[in-house]
């Protein structure tokens, strides 16, 4: 069916004025709403505003405007039934075919910290989502539109159809005009359940809690190749985390790679310093910070060579030819940076398996951490805290050099993103030695200490940290015999006094951070 007539209300007023002309010399008639009536106008586009169309004036400032039976039967009509065309014609209701509508913005108002809750209440739009999701419901015969970003689309289609828009297009503006007013309902929904009571401050955490997520990629697999697996991208801002990446070569990427690159570029994007940082199944391997980034991703290969064969290799730097050279003689997965050469991107190239994903640097945190859990959910905020020197407490007699200092911040920056029970050994801006996710903080400190042996990395005089505080000496102990000489750790533990102790007996220098950095 041609489209005769358009109802367009618009919040967001972006381009409306180019689609209207378009569809005006396209010969279709608009209806509008105050505001964007008058812009249209302005513009010198014929229009007629709704309450000439009605009958009725906008009323309760704006709280009705276009909920009126002529414009929701106007929209509804099945005009395939004759009983709806009968009815239609009755009651001298013409039919409206296309509907140009978004909304009140709801969660940009709720944003700002001073809003106050009548300001959000006049923020719900009323007449919007019912006027989307009657014309999404009649997507059979009526488009909706509620993105200026569709705007182009449409009068493609339009132009191309002879009048009419495509019944696969207008399936495609339903769903996404239905996940519009559901994104919407639950930003409402959220806010008013984190309210314990109407003059309340706003809890972290509402009582019912709604989340959006629009599909970025199906996956192969899941964690295993018998489990099913899709990739879903925040509908908020995701400027400046890995969700924005741009895959510019390489094989379609998998969960683990997903997964493990997160981890390998949260960790990475935290340092100043030219950083690389090589993640394998969730936990980094290696990590440096160097002069440059060929410095620092041979320093953090060297950590754990073994290990790093088919990583995730992530730089907070530019990738340059001589970088890809050197990441071209191993086995790599993903390799992940702000930036890739051209000539780096020509080297790579010639291993076209190779992932290889740009994302800007920014410092976006996620505003909750969710996990699943048998039948629920458990969300927290992020571990977003860094330690700053003023901070820490040295508890032993030694006090720590500032090599020693240096040496302790780096490896406890590193130790944040190691699973628990985390020791990392380091020295000289390099991670030595990591131990990962043992179920005993004792045990890390073996592995730890047995990974930079195998790795032939000497550890005397190197910096340990410990993502938690030691229960007993004998962690401390397996420190002290494979030679390090300085070690922070939140500190916190009824044993304190005899790992301090033992601290003092074998010479070395121990800060507290008070804070621990679990990480499962
Ligand atoms: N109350 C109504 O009948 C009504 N009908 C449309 N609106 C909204 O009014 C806005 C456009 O208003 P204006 O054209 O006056 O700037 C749109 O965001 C639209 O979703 C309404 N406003 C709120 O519910």
């Amino acid at each position: 069916m041609r489209i005769k007539q358009a109802l367009i209300s618009v919040s967001d007023k972006t381009g409306v004025a180019e689609l209207a002309s378009s569809l005006h010399q396209l010969g279709i008639s608009i209806i509008s709403t105050g505001g964007t009536a008058k812009l249209l106008q302005e513009t010198g586009i014929p229009v007629t505003e709704i309450s000439d169309y009605t009958g009725f004036p906008e009323m309760l400032d704006g709280r009705v405007k276009t909920l009126h039976p002529k414009v929701h039967a106007g929209i509804l009509a099945r005009m395939d039934l004759p009983e709806h065309q009968r009815e239609m014609e009755q009651a001298h209701i013409p039919t409206i075919d296309l509907v140009v509508v978004n909304l009140y913005p709801f969660t940009q108002t709720i944003a700002r910290s001073d809003c106050s809750l009548a300001e959000a209440i006049e923020n719900i739009d009323i007449g919007g989502p019912t006027m989307i999701r009657s014309a999404a419901k009649n997507f059979q015969r009526v488009a909706v539109v509620t993105d200026p970003q569709d705007y182009a689309t449409l009068l493609e289609q339009i132009k191309s159809g002879n009048g009419t828009v495509d019944e696969h297009y207008r399936f495609q503006l339903a769903q996404k005009a239905f996940s519009h007013t559901a994104r919407y309902d639950g930003a409402i929904s959220n806010y008013l359940t984190a309210l314990e009571s109407m003059d309340a401050e706003r809890k972290p955490f509402p009582d019912q809690f709604n989340l959006n997520f629009t599909l970025a990629q199906s996956l192969r697999y899941g964690e295993n190749p018998h489990q099913q697996a899709a990739f879903y991208r925040d509908t908020s801002d995701i400027t400046g985390s890995l969700a924005d990446y741009q895959q510019l070569q390489g094989k379609e990427l998998s969960y683990n790679n997903i997964a493990d690159t997160d981890a390998a570029w949260a960790c990475v994007k935290t340092f100043d310093q030219p950083a690389c940082v090589i993640v394998k199944h969730a936990n980094p391997c290696g990590v440096a910070v160097a002069e440059n980034p060929l410095a620092a991703y041979q320093k953090a290969f060297a950590t754990d060579p073994v290990s790093a064969f088919g990583g995730i290799i992530a730089l907070n730097r530019p990738v340059e030819a001589d970088l890809a050279k050197a990441v071209l003689q191993q086995f790599v997965e993903v390799i992940i940076a702000p930036e890739f050469s051209t000539e780096a991107r020509q080297l790579l190239v010639s291993k076209a398996n190779i992932r290889v994903l740009t994302v800007p640097l920014g410092a976006h945190d996620n505003h909750y951490e969710l996990k699943r859990i048998d039948g629920g959910l458990l969300v927290q905020t992020p571990d977003n805290f860094h330690i700053s020197e003023d901070r820490l407490r040295v508890v032993t007699q030694l006090q720590p050099t500032d090599a020693q200092m240096e040496d302790c911040l780096f490896a406890w920056r590193v130790a944040k993103f190691v699973k628990s029970n985390t020791i990392v050994f380091c020295g000289n801006g390099q991670t030595l030695g990591i131990g990962a996710g043992q179920m005993s903080r004792v045990d890390s400190a073996r592995i730890a200490s047995i990974k930079a042996e195998q790795a032939h990395l000497d550890l005397h005089g190197s910096a340990v940290a410990s993502d938690a505080f030691f229960p007993f000496r004998d962690g401390l102990d397996v420190l002290a015999q494979a030679g390090a000489k300085a070690v922070i750790q939140p500190g916190g533990s009824i044993r304190d006094d005899e790992v301090i102790a033992a601290a003092n007996e074998q010479g070395i220098t121990m800060m507290f951070t008070g804070i621990r950095h679990f990480r499962h």
